[in-house]
């Protein structure tokens, strides 16, 4: 090896050795200006950059400042800086590692038209720029650029420099890890050719049009360029050494409402896929900023396997998060920020890739072998002076330290030893009582039996919940998220998915609707009635929604007509027959596709609708983001006093573990306060964790029938909209990956029962939802699901059910009698069970497979607290001190 070879060499290792160290991703938040549209619809720009790294959330007052309002970042841009300004300040330093040997990513996170395709394109043109003028101005190297692109959509990945659409495989392979198999790579010659290969992607992308983007992009896109290059003094020679590195420039699609973006049909299917897609990459983000302890689920989906390296590997990344400033927007905003907050602590270590020519590899190794065969040789000096004495007593120390650590485990083995008997035992007493009940249920058992033997039938109907929850396990077993999907696939088909129909709802001799009217004589149906009656045309309007889902499931896209004639007795404005000529309205379409209710009934104009977990404006309350802890599922203790009808027990342990989270969000106060004095930037509004971890909750199958009991009571108490109700009821029925959403769900309920226990409202999105609203929303729901009877059940199905819900078949109002005892009691299963039969089957609820659970759209937002709560939180954050 010649003098300057060796000295290259010597200087890769070097720069090898200097450059693998860690550092965090650089995290940068470009705010953009209102748009066109945003202004002619007199939107507010809520957020404001009040220096290069702190943004400002300018309207708390509007919110009761239960979110923190300032946010600080490594830069922050402001709507008027330019995308070169993003790159030349920011971005450029770490795009162009690549030509040294490191690896780099920028990639662009943010809300659909938040503005990541308008910077990603400016971003990539620039860094190309940069890269073919560093090679210019280094001929003494040359050069090699291959340009690959692909997108990710519907979780399959495909090549967008070919016009096939066959799916691309991921394989792993053991040196350079996750590769896409099969993927064009073009050598790249010059920046026409660059420009060429642009226009190719940008063409075979996929786009659509949403509400909020005329050009959203509906795929992950990925834009990788691999820069190879050697001294050319040794080109060819033994002692040739290469530098190798990618940079991808990563544009993800955009997180979207259906309800806001209102998509239906294939946006929809996209936006789910693009959710979910979006949701994993933030738990692994959120993962990742806690260190890298434990699993990381790289592999739940496409985008994070194929993102790996750039998010704790051997990259260094910068991630811009684009915002819109827009009012409307603000939720997403700020979900965009939390996303950032946990980016910010996530670190990656990049080193500089050196491949070695086989001549110099061969002669690296034989060096090595030498080296090691003298060692072997001759014994190290340091061996000969060894102080015994010393190292005898290390080793005992050591021997100390493992006999303490057996003990520790022996005795957490005893313990979950135990809690396996409290609970086998607990379970063993269920089966004992289900039995018992099963003999009570004799199918001479006229209409009028007893409550207790109506719910020995709802216990064993339980039987099937439990089985698609074993099926549910067996599926989360399989590692391989593709498997999974399409397992869960099979299972949602096979359970209750079908529309229920009137039969399946009347066959059965139940007689709940009987024993349930005498125990519940406070409901009056004449006071219900009332309620109705009150406003018939909010009732059109309600109707309305319902009947344009249908009139677009039908295909019918155009007008339609809607008779509303009672045949019963109801009252008089409503008992006359009309005519009217609807047309489609979107907003509502979207709503229920999207599972939505309440906002139809609320207010028809209203164009922000609500996905079908109420996420949104008109449900009572909304999911907080996840529980940071679950202690209560460790808690043995809990567990095994928790007996299966004991409802108000499952209750106590929501409130249990809320008090727990008030805890928690005490404790991490008290460390971000730690935290803020080491840190001179960096707000750590990440603070209440909005990403938590998603429960690995061992004993799942008991677990979701306790959260089911839990929920169930709930909505009862807090009067959720029974479509909501019933959405929820019919898609997560058990299955592992259901139980973020069962945890969402009952945080977001058990806040909201706080609140109206507390004679507070609950604002969202600016309105304020109170106890009283949320019972007249449920009475207008009753009398809106009444009229559809009509339509959805002929005469002689809906005198089967009146004789089956224990409604006298000549007394006035019947429907609204009916409508008035669904979902009415929470401790029956198999009056819910019927209930959501029967509602799903008046809104013509349809399966759309496991995507429409997405849809249910999980918010990273933390969960608005209670004044003292939201108090220390405020005071937490040093920027506002
Ligand atoms: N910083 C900005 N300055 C001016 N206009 C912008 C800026 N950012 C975005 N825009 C404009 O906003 C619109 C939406 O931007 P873009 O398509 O990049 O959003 P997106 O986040 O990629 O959306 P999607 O996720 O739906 O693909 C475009 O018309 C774009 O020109």
């Amino acid at each position: 090896m010649g003098a300057a070879g060796g000295e290259e060499l010597m200087k890769m290792e070097k720069m090898q050795m200097a450059s693998a160290r860690e550092e965090k991703i650089l995290v940068l938040v470009r705010l953009r200006p209102l748009s066109d549209k945003e202004i002619l619809a007199d939107e507010v720009a809520d957020w404001e950059c009040i220096n290069d790294t702190t943004i400002l959330y300018r309207n708390t007052l509007r919110e009761g400042s239960t979110f923190p309002s300032a946010y600080t970042f490594d830069r922050v841009f402001r709507g008027d800086c330019s995308t070169k300004q993003v790159y030349e300040d920011e971005a450029k330093e770490i795009v162009l590692s690549v030509v040294s040997g490191i690896n780099s990513s920028i990639f662009a996170y943010g809300q659909t038209s938040s503005g990541k395709t308008y910077t990603m394109t400016g971003i990539t043109e620039y860094a190309v720029t940069d890269i073919f003028d560093y090679i210019h101005r280094h001929e003494e190297r040359a050069f090699v650029l291959k340009f690959s692109a692909m997108e990710i959509y519907n979780e399959a990945i495909r090549d967008l420099l070919t016009t096939d659409n066959t799916p691309l495989r991921l394989l792993d392979d053991p040196e350079k890890g996750v590769i896409v198999e099969k993927v064009t790579e073009e050598t790249l010659k010059d920046w026409n050719h660059l420009q060429e290969l642009l226009s190719v992607c940008e063409a075979q992308r996929r786009i659509g049009e949403t509400l909020l983007n005329e050009k959203s992009s509906r795929s992950h896109q990925i834009i990788r360029l691999t820069i190879e290059s050697s001294a050319r003094e040794f080109l060819g020679k033994e002692n040739s050494t290469t530098l190798a590195a990618s940079v991808n420039f990563i544009d993800l699609a955009g997180s979207e409402r259906a309800s806001q973006s209102l998509s239906t049909g294939t946006r929809l299917k996209e936006g789910c896929h693009i959710n979910r897609s979006l949701l994993t990459l933030s738990t692994v983000i959120r993962k990742l900023s806690k260190g890298r302890h434990g699993h990381i689920n790289y592999r739940d989906s496409k985008l994070t396997r194929m993102l790996q390296p750039c998010l704790g590997g051997n990259a260094r990344t910068a991630i811009i998060c684009t915002l819109s400033p827009a009012r409307s927007h603000v939720e997403q905003t700020r979900n965009t920020l939390l996303f950032a907050c946990c980016a910010k602590e996530v670190t990656t270590k990049a080193q500089v890739n050196v491949v070695m020519s086989d001549k110099a590899l061969v002669k690296h190794l034989q060096k090595e072998l030498a080296r090691l065969e003298s060692e072997l040789r001759t014994p190290a000096p340091t061996y000969s002076t060894c102080d015994y004495p010393t190292l005898l007593r290390k080793k005992e120390l050591q021997i100390q330290k493992m006999e303490k650590e057996i003990r520790e485990l022996t005795k957490q083995r005893d313990l979950a030893q135990s809690r396996v008997e409290d609970l086998l035992r607990m379970v063993g007493h269920g089966q004992d009582s289900r039995q018992e009940a099963g003999s009570n249920h004799h199918p001479d058992h006229q209409a009028g039996d007893t409550w207790e033997d109506e719910y020995s039938v709802s216990e064993s109907s339980g039987v099937t919940n439990t089985q698609h929850m074993g099926a549910g396990v067996r599926k989360s077993n399989n590692t391989n998220y593709y498997d999974t999907e399409s397992g869960s696939d099979d299972l949602y088909h096979q359970d209750n998915i079908e529309e229920p129909s009137v039969s399946d709802c009347t066959s059965s001799p139940l007689s709940f609707g009987k024993k349930f009217v005498k125990s519940h004589p406070s409901k009056s149906l004449e006071e219900n009635g009332a309620g109705v009656a009150e406003d018939p045309d909010e009732y059109c309007k309600e109707v309305q929604c319902i009947e344009m889902d249908e009139s677009v499931s039908n295909g019918n896209e155009g007008m339609l007509a809607l008779t509303m004639n009672e045949d019963e007795d109801v009252t008089g404005d409503m008992s006359s027959t009309r005519s009217l000529s609807l047309t489609r309205s979107r907003s509502c379409r979207a709503n229920i596709m999207a599972g939505s209710s309440s906002p139809c009934f609320d207010k028809i104009e209203q164009t922000d609708c609500t996905p079908p977990n109420g996420l949104e404006t008109n449900f009572p309350g909304r999911p907080e983001g996840f529980r940071r802890k679950f202690s209560l599922f460790n808690n043995g203790t809990k567990n095994a006093s928790l007996s299966r009808n004991d409802s108000q027990s499952s209750i106590d342990s929501v409130r249990t573990s809320a008090d727990e989270d008030i805890t928690s969000i005490h404790t991490f106060v008290d460390g971000l306060k730690k935290m803020a004095k080491t840190q001179e930037t960096g707000v750590k509004d990440v603070g209440l964790d909005p990403m938590h971890e998603a429960p690995e909750t061992p004993n799942w199958p008991q677990e979701f029938e306790r959260q089911q009991r839990a929920i169930l009571e709930l909505w009862e108490i807090c009067n959720v909209s029974l479509i909501h109700r019933t959405y929820f009821f019919l898609l997560f029925k058990g299955d592992p990956s259901d139980s973020i959403y069962m945890e969402v769900e009952l945080r977001r309920l058990s806040f909201l029962k706080e609140t109206f226990s507390r004679g507070n409202q609950a604002v969202e999105d600016g309105r304020t939802l109170t106890f009283a609203s949320s019972v007249r929303a449920l009475h207008r729901e009753r009398g809106m699901l009444s009229k559809l009877m009509r339509k959805r059940f002929s005469e002689e199905e809906r005198k089967k059910l009146y004789e089956r819900w224990g409604i006298v078949l000549d007394s006035k109002r019947r429907r609204l009698q009916l409508a008035n005892l669904l979902w009415s009691n929470a401790k029956d299963t198999n009056q819910v069970t019927e209930s959501a039969t029967i509602v799903a089957k008046l809104i013509r609820f349809v399966e759309q497979g496991h995507a429409l659970k997405e849809m249910f759209g999980l918010s990273f937002t933390p969960p608005p607290s209670t004044r003292r709560r939201s108090l220390s939180w405020k005071h937490s954050m040093p920027s506002l001190k």
